[in-house]
């Protein structure tokens, strides 16, 4: 990953290649400081990194600073000190040049009622100077196919649900080719069947190779679309890295299934397990530090009827947990 460098030459020739490659970082933060007018210290110090071709997670209690640190990135707002680089360039200084590139759905989509999506899409892609005039059409029929709205392209926007809505400005991120989608809460206000359409969305563009950046503020919604996560906690950065590593460097639950619950938990303890909770027939508690098969055959041998006994790998919440000391709470 190339370092930030205020000096670094530019190569706009040799750019693509670079950035392409699977091991360079298409978003690298180092010290992104925001503090607001009136005293308020969003973000504080963030060193963050988003590996290209990745599905980036970036999550936290509404309030942690997701929304300040994606609008530094996209050059929105000024930092107060640090730097960032998005597709290894330098923001805000080079909005000119990155933004064309990205496609973003930041605080919803800001679309016209009383036009159609079509219509809608149509002016968006008007008002980009880039964008070939006599291409339109097809650019903005593939975008409604692309995000499932071809059916519904000539309906009234003020008729659409929040989820086509949603859609809709995702089409609008995408109709130009992008290296990289930022969608800021994309499945914020949808019912979960919206959610899941969006989900699956991610995962579609994902797989031809876009980098997708989206912030949430809900845990398993990022270990079911992404690929690495970053975790922040008012305005810090407590971890990032591969999903699979992160849930990985917390404990599991041990889950041992039952109808003899009471006895088995006695013995769970007896065998050093902490935190043994019983809820019906299942009894759960942190793995005891000794071989699982001696803690099993304890069981066995208590006339434990045991029906099942399995390590449940960490989840995300159990990481964040692990790492704060502290639930993962939404309200925040
Ligand atoms: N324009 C602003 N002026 C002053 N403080 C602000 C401003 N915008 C955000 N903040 C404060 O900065 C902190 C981080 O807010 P931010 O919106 O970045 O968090 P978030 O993680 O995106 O949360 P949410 O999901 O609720 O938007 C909060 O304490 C918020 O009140």
């Amino acid at each position: 990953m190339a370092e930030p460098s205020a000096t670094e030459p530019k190569r706009p020739g040799r750019e693509p290649d670079r950035a392409e490659r699977a091991d360079d970082a298409v978003i690298a933060t180092r010290g992104l400081t925001k503090r607001y007018r009136g005293g308020q210290l969003a973000v504080d110090g963030l060193d963050l990194t988003v590996p290209a071709g990745s599905v980036f997670g970036f999550l936290g209690p509404n309030g942690s600073g997701k929304t300040t640190t994606i609008r530094m990135l996209m050059g929105l707002i000024e930092p107060t000190s640090g730097s960032a680089r998005v597709l290894d360039r330098p923001m805000p200084r080079a909005s000119r040049t990155v933004l064309p590139r990205v496609g973003a759905l930041i605080e919803g989509p800001a679309l016209y009622g009383f036009l159609s999506g079509r219509d809608n899409l149509l002016r968006y892609d008007a008002a980009d100077p880039t964008a070939d005039p006599r291409t339109r059409r097809e650019r903005v029929a593939a975008a409604l196919d692309r995000v499932g709205l071809a059916a519904a392209g000539g309906k009234k926007a003020k008729a659409y649900s929040l989820g086509m809505k949603q859609r809709l400005g995702l089409a609008a991120a995408l109709l130009q080719p992008r290296r990289l989608l930022v969608l800021d809460e994309p499945t914020n206000g949808l019912d979960p069947q919206g959610m899941r359409e969006i989900r699956t969305l991610v995962r579609e563009l994902a797989s031809d190779g876009t980098t997708v950046f989206l912030s949430s503020h809900l845990l398993d919604e990022i270990e079911q679309v992404c690929t690495h996560a970053a975790v922040m906690a008012q305005g810090r950065l407590i971890t990032q890295g591969a999903v699979a590593d992160l849930a990985a460097g917390a404990r599991g639950r041990l889950v041992v299934t039952t109808p003899d619950a009471g006895e088995a938990a006695r013995v769970l303890k007896e065998q050093g397990a902490a935190d043994v909770v019983v809820d019906g027939e299942r009894v759960t508690s942190e793995p005891p530090e000794r071989d699982l098969a001696e803690v099993n055959a304890a069981l066995v041998a208590a006339r434990v009827r045991v029906r099942g006994f399995v390590l449940e790998r960490a989840s995300l919440e159990d990481a964040f947990v692990a790492l704060t000391g502290e639930g993962f709470d939404v309200a925040g």
